[in-house]
């Protein structure tokens, strides 16, 4: 237990709603009115308890034991209300019934398994990059962003070749869910009813390849490493989490290199430098904006006291872009930015457990645009593609300009 600040500070309260078209839409005047106004500050509109500083953000997502998730990521208490869907057996639990389900994930996507799909990534993002480099303009959202990972991740799950297009709004259910009962939640709930079907029997055995992510989770269920009953939810786990937050940061990081045509032309000079492109720009246009976790005991932060019981609201985007961590420079797309550091991915017991694959499909990718387009231009402002998680583009009009 952690000695309580006697004299607490009265907490800075801000009332914007981080859930709203404007701060969804362009969040990073708010991200630096929260860091500033302190390291907890209180938001009314939904009794939450947010933080916006890297220092506090690491802090919280290692603190597994007050900051818990198995009361949900999202806005809902799963102790005071139902949850949408059975429980992720990963991000919706804490130790020590995460840490079985967890070790098994890890090594079905193991870094030997990952290193072996570089062969069969590369053949498709290849094959798609001469197609597009054919036409003078593209769209890198609808073109090249859904595209790609829409054909390796499936792949590599070994899911049925129909029916695919329903994983981009599942996931887009599955990331709005996390925030309020907004508009933007009830549309995803009605498009997405019919989907969940598709989704809840592509996990099954008999409906995936006998090679592939969703064989090896059905067998570690063979050899009792998880029950048979958790093997479809772990398979949900990754055609839930492993396609919207690939697409959202390769389309990031496909506007931030529009952006910056400097860094385009150093990539387009050294194309290995493409998994330090979607590394910065998942630190400076973070994929993920926020998620949520649960007080289970009272707790100071920077001498504020957050009580037991709260939902706490942490700020990726807003700690990826703290000067305080960053210095002066922490707005600017930089792809040679030394280090990483950044929570993009998340930090501690729940980091992403997908991460090697999101890095092989990116790089990959990326590398293969940058070896064969001298200069990207955009042709049109970019349409933003809005939702309670995650922050990224609906569409991306660009030139392509090769050798
Ligand atoms: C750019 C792409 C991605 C980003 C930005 C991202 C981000 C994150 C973040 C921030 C978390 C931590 C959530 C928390 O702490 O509550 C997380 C967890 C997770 N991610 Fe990813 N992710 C990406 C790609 C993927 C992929 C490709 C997969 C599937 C193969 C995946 C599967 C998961 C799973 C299952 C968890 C839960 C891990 C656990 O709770 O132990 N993610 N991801
Ligand atoms: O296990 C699942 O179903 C699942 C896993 C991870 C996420 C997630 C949440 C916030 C940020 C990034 N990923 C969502 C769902």
């Amino acid at each position: 237990m952690s000695t309580e600040s006697t004299t607490a500070t009265e907490l800075p309260v801000l009332d914007d709603d981080p859930f709203g078209t404007a701060i969804l839409t362009d969040p990073y005047d708010f991200h630096q009115r929260l860091r500033d106004a302190g390291p907890v500050v209180f938001l009314p509109r939904y009794e939450v308890y947010a933080m916006g500083r890297h220092e506090h953000v690491h802090a919280s997502l290692v603190d597994w034991e007050t900051f818990v998730s198995s009361r949900g990521a999202g806005l809902t208490d799963f102790q005071k209300e139902k949850p949408w869907r059975p429980p992720s057996l990963l991000l919706e639990s804490d130790p020590p019934d995460h840490t079985a389900v967890r070790t098994v994930m890890g090594s079905v996507i193991s870094p030997r398994t990952v290193r072996g799909l570089r062969t069969q990534f590369q053949a498709e993002a290849d094959a798609l990059v001469d197609a597009l480099i054919e036409r003078e303009t593209i769209d890198a959202v609808t073109d090249l962003a859904e595209v790609y990972p829409l054909k390796v991740f499936p792949d590599a799950v070994g899911l049925p070749a129909d029916g695919r297009h329903n994983l981009i709004p599942y996931g887009a259910l599955a990331f709005n869910a996390f925030g309020p009962h907004n508009a933007l939640l009830e549309s995803a709930m009605e498009s997405a009813a019919a989907v969940q079907e598709w989704i809840w029997s592509s996990c099954q055995r008999e409906a995936l390849t006998d090679s592939g992510f969703g064989a090896d989770i059905w067998a570690a269920a063979d050899r009792g490493e998880v029950s048979q009953e958790q093997a479809p939810l772990l398979v949900r786990s990754l055609l839930s989490a492993g396609v919207d937050t690939t697409v959202y940061g390769i389309a990031n990081t496909m506007y931030a290199l529009a952006q910056n045509p400097a860094e385009w032309e150093l990539l387009h000079r050294e194309p290995n430098l493409a998994k330090f492109a979607f590394d910065e720009a998942l630190r400076c246009e973070s994929p993920v904006q926020t998620f949520f976790r649960t007080s289970s005991r009272s707790k100071t932060v920077g001498g504020y006291d957050i009580p037991a019981d709260a939902k706490v609201l942490l700020f990726l985007g807003s700690a990826n872009r703290d000067p305080r961590k960053w210095g002066e420079s922490a707005d600017e797309y930089r792809i040679t930015r030394s280090g990483g550091g950044h929570v993009a991915f998340g930090m501690g017991v729940h980091q992403c457990v997908g991460q090697p694959i999101a890095r092989l499909e990116a790089e990959i990718v990326l590398g293969a645009l940058a070896r064969k387009v001298k200069r990207i231009e955009l042709v049109d402002p970019p349409t933003p593609r809005l939702n309670n998680t995650l922050k990224g583009w609906a569409a991306i009009p660009l030139r392509l300009i090769a050798r």
